[in-house]
């Protein structure tokens, strides 16, 4: 397996790729051979309780979660980051990050993780968020075995949103961030969700209920996909 770079202070990352590639006509060899990693993506508007899900499935089914959104937040605060102040603006207004940035975090993630011999499955939360990201990390870093889609009305995620930014700190809990957020994902991160859709990867589940109902039915739509607790 190739060495994973570290970002590159200088001058970025990853070669840029055009979304209208298809993933089938491309020779390019993943970073992370599928037969050895099994790559889980975890979607959904903001709010509509990835992290909360995320939780449950990594006590039970054996994941290290990776949350894109945790890790550009990392290096937003870390000492020294030439990202660190974009990496805040993009966040508070909603918009997704130059993939070259977030996929260099969660490739780097990936490799530590498998470095230390722990372990092999991994639960990428918020991410891919945008057709370049997918389509570059499907064919570079490791192709995914499913996404799972989390289905929740704005109205439901607005006012989670707003309850959870009474204590999370977060600069774009606010009504204004909020509004904008749901655009970028109505407008950007939907038609990542229905690519995958299209090739039959994608376990949607009910968002709204209680934690432990949307965990039910999450549970019983990863065994039909032949996904199981590994306890
Ligand atoms: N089923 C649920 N019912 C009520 N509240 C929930 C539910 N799931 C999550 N929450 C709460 O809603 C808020 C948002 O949940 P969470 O952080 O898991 O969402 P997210 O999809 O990761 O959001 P973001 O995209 O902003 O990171 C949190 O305060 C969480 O405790
Ligand atoms: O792939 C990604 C994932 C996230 N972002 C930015 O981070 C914020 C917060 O993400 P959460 O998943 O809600 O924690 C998101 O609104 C984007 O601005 C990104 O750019 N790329
Ligand atoms: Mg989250």
């Amino acid at each position: 397996m190739p060495a994973v770079p570290q970002i590159d202070p200088t001058s970025g990352a990853a070669p840029e790729v055009q979304p209208s590639i298809p993933l089938a006509s491309t020779n390019v060899t993943p970073a992370f051979d599928p037969a050895n990693v099994l790559v889980v993506y975890i979607l959904g508007g903001p709010g509509s309780g990835k992290g909360t899900q995320s939780t449950h499935l990594v006590q039970d089914y054996g994941f290290k979660h990776l949350s894109a959104g945790d890790l550009l937040r990392e290096e937003q605060d870390r000492q020294g980051s030439e990202y660190g102040q974009m990496i805040k603006d993009y966040i508070k207004d909603g918009k997704i990050v130059p993939m070259e940035v977030t996929v260099k975090l969660l490739q780097n993630a990936m490799q530590a993780e498998l470095d230390s011999g722990k372990k092999t499955r991994f639960l990428i939360d918020g991410f891919p968020r945008k057709m370049d990201q997918a389509v570059y990390f499907e064919q570079s870093v490791c192709p995914s075995q499913c996404t799972i889609f989390l289905d929740c009305p704005e109205d439901v995620m607005l006012k989670r949103l707003l309850n959870r930014g009474k204590t999370s700190g977060r600069s774009d809990d606010n009504e204004e961030s909020i509004k904008k957020r749901f655009r970028t994902f109505v407008e950007t991160s939907m038609p990542v969700v229905d690519m995958f859709e299209k090739e039959d990867k994608v376990v949607k589940a009910d968002a709204t209920g209680s934690q432990n109902d949307v965990y039910e039915r999450l549970v019983g739509q990863l065994a039909q996909r032949n996904i199981h607790p590994v306890k």
